[in-house]
């Protein structure tokens, strides 16, 4: 068989590779590209579990069609319906008409709104078993991780658990697809991205999942975006209860500005080289016009420091800045040490969303006095933004 990579005897990775797309939900960078992982388990009935992007559908069923030699399909299960997963259904319903599908009684509200379909539909609910011959499947719920109708299936035979877009990162599947053919590296940082930016609102239900995954024992686990996960099952279910309960990762500082003619930007360098002189070793310097919010966000969600400045830009916050901020509070950020500057030229203005930020957030501390530079930081500056990257420093060293 031919790019059709086996998990067990019978079950496969049966996903494809977007290199093409520029942004994942026509937001989110797609720089070194992303996968929509599918699965096939070919026991005496056969299924298969979720679909891929509607794009990558020639691919997909091409694989499908060498996998099942002349067998037809039983079951699609529908673990989320989001169209990266869900778009190359009526092309699978289209070819094996008799597919029966699966999902919850929220599934089905979905199928009927986005394709409808309403006819061949087998609703499951929490903790039901599906059997497909050797394989005995069960579902569990997990809503608002991060659409109302996700949901996991676990293969009770093989111990296998498909976790929907839990553990999932961007990047494609460049050749390997096990955790223990890749550099992981490069996959935790996507998957710390992906997190960040797709699931990171949803900590509360993403803590609730993974209490009821701890009941269960698996050997491999199997997104919907990214690496199977075998070998550091560990390591990612314990970056995930981290990051859903917000809390960083690494002793580090992220400072992020807004500026128009780079006024700003000089007294971020300014305090950037202070944190190193003092011995903070995980610094990260943003301008937020150029580097897409996608990266920022995933340092923020790394490390505890966070230094945001903005110019003052018709008596506001500048928008790129505005537009973080805004990302911050609708993802609920907190435990975090967030220190604020500024820079402007009449009546000021620049700071104020920060400082609301920071004042109004809960488990957010504001560390040091916020400093607004009038047009350009000079030697008195100096001074009042060193003491901001000290203060913030001694926080840091502080943690364990
Ligand atoms: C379009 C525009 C709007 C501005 N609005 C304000 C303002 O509302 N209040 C203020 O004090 N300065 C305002 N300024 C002045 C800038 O904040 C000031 O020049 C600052 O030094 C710019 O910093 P930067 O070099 O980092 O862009 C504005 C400047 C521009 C170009």
């Amino acid at each position: 068989m031919h790019n059709i990579v086996k998990i067990s005897d019978t079950v496969y990775w049966i996903g494809t590779n977007d290199r093409r797309s520029d942004r994942f939900e026509n937001m989110w960078p797609l720089d070194k590209g992303v996968s929509y992982n599918s699965y096939c388990i070919k026991d005496e009935k056969v299924a298969i579990i979720d679909t891929v992007e509607f794009s990558t559908h020639g691919a997909y069923l091409q694989k499908i069609e060498e996998i099942l030699d002349g067998k037809n399909i039983d079951y699609l299960i529908v673990n989320h319906m989001e169209p990266d997963h869900s778009g190359a259904i009526e092309q699978l319903i289209f070819r094996y008409p008799n597919i029966k599908i699966v999902g919850n009684k929220k599934t089905i509200g979905l199928l009927k709104g986005f394709y409808n379909i309403e006819n061949n539909l087998l609703e499951i609910k929490e903790g039901e078993e599906l059997s497909l011959g050797k394989h005995k499947l069960t579902f569990a719920m997990i809503p608002m991780v991060h659409w109302p109708e996700s949901m996991i299936t676990y293969d009770k035979t093989d111990k296998i658990l498909f976790s929907n877009d839990a553990f999932g990162s961007f990047g494609a599947l460049d050749g390997g697809v096990f955790d223990y053919e890749l550099n992981i590296d490069f996959y935790e940082d996507e998957m710390r991205r992906y997190y960040s930016n797709i699931v990171g609102k949803y900590g509360m239900q993403v803590q609730m999942a993974l209490k009821k995954l701890a009941n269960l024992e698996f050997e491999y686990i199997c997104p919907s975006h990214g690496p199977i996960w075998r070998d550091e099952i560990k390591n990612i279910i314990s970056k995930y209860d981290k990051w859903s309960r917000l809390e960083p990762e690494d002793k580090g500082v992220v400072v992020v500005y807004g500026t128009m003619y780079g006024n700003t930007a000089k007294s971020a360098n300014i305090i950037a080289r202070k944190l190193a002189e003092e011995g903070i070793r995980n610094i990260k310097v943003f301008d937020a016009s150029k580097t897409h919010q996608s990266y920022i966000l995933s340092e923020i969600w790394r490390y505890k420091g966070l230094i945001i400045g903005s110019c003052a830009y018709n008596t506001s916050t500048y928008p790129a800045i505005e537009a973080l901020l805004s990302k911050l509070k609708l993802y609920g950020l907190k435990n975090r040490y967030v220190s604020a500057f500024g820079t402007y030229a009449w009546s000021g203005g620049g700071m104020k969303g920060i400082k609301e930020f920071a004042e109004n957030s809960k488990g957010i501390e504001l560390v040091g006095e916020p400093h607004d530079v009038f047009c350009s930081p000079k030697i008195e500056d100096f001074e009042k933004l060193e003491q901001i990257a000290i203060e913030m420093a001694n926080k840091i060293k502080e943690e364990n």
